[in-house]
């Protein structure tokens, strides 16, 4: 007789889902005190996806630029009492998803940041220890970007055969309009216009703010924008609110080189000229950090301020809303029932041809058609290489 629970023999796809299960959530992380803003930063601009010049040049010029930057990161981070709470928005994150798959069998869930601890390497050990049968890799980055997830998945395979994990790994690679992570943000929003509305000023501006990048890099193939705006779009359709005024906007700009707009601080500018009052959403972060709890609501609601807005309101991100996390976990189990090594929310690709970065090939359902491990993953170039 068999000794497996009825929960462990719950059909997932076609198959018996008595494995045990190793979720590992991709995020950038972000420095756990004073003393880490420098190293932190410098891990961030040594990244070859981040500043794509030859390792030999990259190196100094990136602890040149931590160096420089350390500065006004380190002022940003201080209003957070000196540290990001991103690691511990992430881990309720986690704790989430792990009860939300409790059904599934062995699930357990893992955090592999990456430019701070806990960094692929130290995560791939914690991975090895539990010895899942098979490994789901989930960015929590709704939107793919070879900056964000294809970084994070590079490493994560050069930790894991470092490590000597040679198991099946499925990375969904993107899910900008998955259901639940719409429903949730549409439904903050809501709560957002209502607060808006209330305060007298007239029908507010909705700015979808999104972190940016550099022109280069989309027109290099990354679907990242692409994928951004299809984000703001569902969530428009979900709001169905008639007559709605938004905008999709880019924050966090960085750098000499010149990056996607229009800027959120233009679009700020532009409300304060109009007289309309503002509710700026995130949607490419789905956990609070530096960008949403100083950047959003202490520089732009200053320069709303300086620039006339009458009234301005930052919904918070999507966290642990349920149906987000429901969506996280219909995810895995989609990974967890199929036999391709990466897939986005709808299976395959979901990108328009043009879109060399994006990481599943067009026309077809996936990319491999059996899951890979650290020792068989191919090489995939970066949009820019
Ligand atoms: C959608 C997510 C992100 C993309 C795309 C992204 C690209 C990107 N970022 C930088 C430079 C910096 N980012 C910094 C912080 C930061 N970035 C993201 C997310 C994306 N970055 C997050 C979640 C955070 C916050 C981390 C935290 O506080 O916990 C920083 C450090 C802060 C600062 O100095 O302002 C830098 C620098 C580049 C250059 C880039 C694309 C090329
Ligand atoms: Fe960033
Ligand atoms: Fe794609």
């Amino acid at each position: 007789m068999s000794n497996e629970t009825p929960a462990a023999q719950k059909i997932t796809g076609q198959k018996i889902a008595a494995e045990k299960i190793a979720v590992v959530l991709f995020n950038l992380g972000g420095p756990d005190s004073r003393e880490a803003v420098r190293p932190f930063l410098f891990n961030l601009f040594n990244d070859p996806a981040i500043l794509r010049i030859p390792g030999l040049f990259r190196t100094p010029l990136a602890h040149f630029l931590a160096k420089r930057r350390a500065k006004p990161a380190g002022e940003i981070y201080e209003i957070l009492g000196g540290k990001s709470p991103l690691l511990e928005n992430t881990e309720a994150q986690a704790q989430a998803l792990q009860a939300a798959l409790g059904d599934l069998g062995q699930v357990r869930t893992f955090i592999a940041m990456r430019y701070w601890h806990p960094m692929s390497d130290e995560t791939a050990q914690r991975v090895r220890e539990f010895d899942p049968d098979r490994i789901v890799l989930l960015p929590l980055y709704p939107q793919f970007s070879t900056t964000t997830t294809a970084s994070s998945e590079k490493v994560w395979f050069q930790s894991a055969k470092a490590a000597g994990i040679d198991k099946p790994t499925v990375t969904v690679c993107c899910y900008p309009t998955e259901p639940g992570f719409i429903k949730s943000a549409a439904k903050l929003i809501r709560a957002g216009i209502e607060d808006a509305g209330a305060a007298g000023h007239g029908k507010p501006r909705v700015l979808f703010s999104s972190h940016g990048l550099p022109k280069k890099v989309v027109k290099g193939g990354d679907p990242y924008q692409w994928q951004c705006e299809r984000t703001a779009e569902a969530i428009v359709r979900e709001l169905d609110i008639p007559g709605l005024d938004w905008v999709s906007c880019y924050q966090s700009r960085v750098g000499p080189l010149e990056w996607i707009g229009p800027s959120t601080d233009a679009e700020i500018e532009r409300a304060g000229t109009d007289g309309v009052p503002l509710v700026v959403v995130p949607i490419a972060f789905v956990s609070e950090h530096s960008e949403t709890l100083v950047e959003i609501e202490v520089e732009y609601r200053e320069l709303a301020h300086e620039k006339g807005v009458p009234h301005f309101v930052r919904v918070p991100t999507v966290g642990v809303e349920d149906a987000f996390i429901q969506g996280l976990a219909g995810l895995v189990r989609q990974a967890v029932g199929g036999e391709v090594a990466m897939c986005s929310q709808a299976g395959g690709r979901i990108c328009p041809d043009g879109f060399q970065g994006c990481p599943l090939r067009a026309g077809q359902a996936n990319n491999r058609q059996a899951p890979t491990t650290a020792s068989t993953q191919p090489k995939r170039p970066m949009a820019a290489e």
